[in-house]
């Protein structure tokens, strides 16, 4: 499932809880993590409401690629239900067997036409499809069950109150072959909260925001620490191909600078050219914690008009910060080979590629 083996190894991190440290020396492009979810499912509400939704495009229900609008007669339905469609043989026969089995249609066939869910915010139906997901993981996989369960994330008075709604609304329409209890839906939802990573419809240059498709857990990756200058970051390929034998789910995670060992290796939970400000909440609303990295620590202090404007952390943002308009994604060079450094680089967000003497020049010219 990983490649983490010999690059990394799991220590507990004073302050941070568990994280991954660089078990021997890594060069910059390397990839230290390839995993495949454990649980993967849309991030569209079950029920459409009445405004149309924000994403424009239709994908399968098994890879989420994006279908081709050219080769509609392609699209292959579930043969027990008009809602779940996939893009060939393969992803419908491997749905069948795992995220979509006979219970999970039957579930949410049950769920869509509930009048009770209805009623409940559209976060709340997307809630109801990660339940699903993970009684049907705990009825297919016990052990990734337990991997789940082995991730951080206590539930608070909301997610007691979503368990509490839908383990008892699946109990009654369709209980699933094996004894589940609100208690064990608290604990799947609050790991879901805090693990989970989106994956998102792909980059346009002049589209609106990018919608999220799906959600994932990967169990490997969650086990990242947050740093607001990350040495390494997260690439998927979900629309191409994944390099190796990698599927187009995977998330593959690759080093962005040389690493010493025995150095903790760290991504950014999101966009690295956000504010102090802006970072601060999202870590705290949505992670629980202060970061006191270097960066936060010198930000928190900055003003531009005391500081003549010189933004800290200048350089590393105008080096690894893709410039591509609509993107910001983070750029990391690929993969070495032979042990011989690459200088192109790739945005994890749009896959722009470019080589990074042209970065160089750029940063030069902009100083
Ligand atoms: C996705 S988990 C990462 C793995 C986690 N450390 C563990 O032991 O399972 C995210 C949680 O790790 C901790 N964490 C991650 N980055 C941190 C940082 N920079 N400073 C403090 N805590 C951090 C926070 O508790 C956060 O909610």
């Amino acid at each position: 499932m990983a490649d983490s083996s010999s690059a990394l190894r799991l220590e507990q991190i004073p302050g941070k809880g568990r994280g991954w440290i660089a078990a021997r020396p890594i060069k910059a492009g390397q990839i230290v993590l390839r995993e495949s979810p454990i649980i993967l499912y849309s991030a569209i509400p079950l029920i459409s409401h009445s405004e149309p939704s924000c994403s424009s495009f239709s994908y399968c229900d098994y890879c989420f690629r994006i279908f081709a609008p050219a080769l509609p007669e392609s699209i292959l339905s579930c043969p027990l239900c008009p809602h779940a469609r996939f893009c060939s043989e393969n992803c419908l026969s491997t749905a069948q067997k795992s995220s979509h089995s006979s219970w999970v249609c039957q579930a949410l066939s049950l769920l869509r036409e509930s009048s009770s869910l209805l009623e409940q915010p559209p976060e709340r139906q997307v809630q109801a499809r990660f339940v699903v997901a993970a009684y049907n993981l705990a009825i297919l996989s016990p052990s990734d069950l337990q991997s789940l369960l082995s991730l951080l994330g206590t539930p608070d008075s909301t997610v007691v109150f979503a368990a509490q709604f839908l383990h008892s609304l699946i109990s009654s329409l369709c209980p699933p072959q094996t004894q589940l209890s609100v208690e064990l839906t608290a604990q799947l939802l609050a790991k879901d909260r805090l693990n989970s990573f989106c994956l998102m419809e792909p980059y346009s240059p002049d589209g609106p925001q990018r919608s999220i498709k799906a959600y994932a857990i990967y169990p490997e990756a969650s086990l990242f620490n947050h740093a607001c200058l990350p040495n390494a970051c997260r690439f998927g390929y979900l629309e191409g191909t994944a390099p190796g034998d990698a599927r187009n789910t995977d998330i593959i995670i690759r080093t962005i600078q040389d690493i010493p060992e025995g150095t903790e290796v760290c991504i950014s939970y999101f966009r690295i050219n956000r504010d102090y400000d802006t970072r601060k909440k999202i870590l705290m609303q949505d992670y629980g914690f202060s970061c006191k990295c270097e960066r936060c620590k010198i930000e928190a202090h900055w003003s531009a008009t005391a500081s003549n404007g010189d933004f800290p952390h200048a350089y590393f943002l105008s080096k690894y910060v893709c410039d591509r308009i609509n993107c910001s994604g983070t750029l990391a060079p690929l993969p070495p080979t032979d042990h011989t450094p690459s200088n192109v680089v790739e945005c994890n967000f749009c896959g722009n590629l470019k080589t990074d003497v042209a970065s160089e020049q750029a940063l030069a010219a902009k100083n």
